[in-house]
């Protein structure tokens, strides 16, 4: 794990306006740390893609700054800015370009002059590194989207960022493969990359995120950790946000008000089993 807390980024946009003059992003504010997981939520059309976007510099705000690792991103080193910061976008047809997977994963690298078997080798690593190296010899485009997005995630993961974002990366997976591809991004995350990511499913997000960040109508509105985020009623009300299903329940039962209130369902079953006349241990008491 790196030692420094310095930022990996650090992007200020005051604003991003399409061609067709519609506001994407009005204000936003946005830092990644080293060794952080951080989920972007809020509504449909409330500007997640749009922030996402600005941090490997695929957009650029009208008025603010991208910074990445100290280096103010210019059109001379936009270049800079997607070395560190490796994008998977949420159509991951997008992003596979090549006959079979490993010429895919191994595509960015040859771009940069890695060739071969070098490279093959390196993207061979990259997919065994996300569970997919079984698929090496497939066709991309007959892939399941569960598969597609393993193999995105490959491919960006092979060219040594810093930081990974994901553009809803758990959309359109059944739960089995949503909860690998979270297994993955925790241990991309142990090892060293910074990981954003943009979600509606509020329970992944408790589940996964250091830092949650809440925008709506293209503004950042408000974050902080999963507990402080998800307990914040006013915060989730303006962005028109259900809570979790562990924050509502843990309501229900009049939890809400303890120390550490539950936001997961692990932490919610774990303070469950401490309660007499709970579920379980009634259950228990009947053995
Ligand atoms: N290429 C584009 N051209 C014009 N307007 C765009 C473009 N992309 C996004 N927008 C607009 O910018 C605003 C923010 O969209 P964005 O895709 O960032 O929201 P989002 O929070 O990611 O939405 P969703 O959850 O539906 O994916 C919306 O009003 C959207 O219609």
């Amino acid at each position: 794990m790196s030692e420094s807390t310095d930022p990996l980024i650090d992007l200020e946009c005051q604003s991003h306006t399409y061609p067709d003059g519609t506001v994407g992003v009005h204000d936003i504010e946005f830092g990644v740390v080293p060794d952080e997981i951080v989920a972007v939520v809020g509504p449909n059309g409330s500007g997640k893609s749009t922030c996402l976007e600005h941090l490997n510099a695929t957009l650029v705000p009208d008025d603010g700054e991208l910074v990445v690792r100290g280096t103010a991103i210019t059109a001379d080193n936009r270049e800079y800015a997607r070395s560190e910061v490796g994008f998977v976008f949420q159509d991951p047809d997008t992003q596979l370009v090549a006959p079979t997977v490993i010429d895919d994963v191994s595509f960015g690298l040859t771009n940069r002059g890695v060739t071969g078997a070098a490279a093959r080798a390196r993207a061979r690593d990259a997919l065994d590194s996300v569970g997919a190296k079984h698929l090496e010899d497939r066709v991309p485009h007959y892939l399941s989207g569960g598969e597609k997005r393993l193999v995105g995630l490959a491919g960006v993961l092979v060219l040594d960022p810093s930081v990974i974002v994901l553009d809803e990366p758990f959309a359109g997976l059944d739960p089995a493969r949503s909860a690998m591809v979270a297994d993955r991004l925790r241990e991309i995350r142990a090892s060293g990359i910074s990981v954003v990511l943009s979600t509606h499913d509020l329970d992944v997000a408790a589940d996964l995120a250091d830092r949650v960040c809440v925008m709506d109508d293209g503004n950042a509105i408000g974050g902080g950790t999963p507990r402080e985020v998800f307990y914040d009623a006013a915060l989730l009300d303006r962005a028109n946000l259900t809570p979790p299903s562990a924050v509502r329940i843990a309501r229900e039962l009049g939890l809400d008000a303890s120390e550490r209130p539950p936001v997961t369902e692990r932490d919610l079953v774990d303070r469950l089993d401490g309660v007499a006349g709970s579920p379980r241990n009634i259950a228990a008491s009947d053995d």
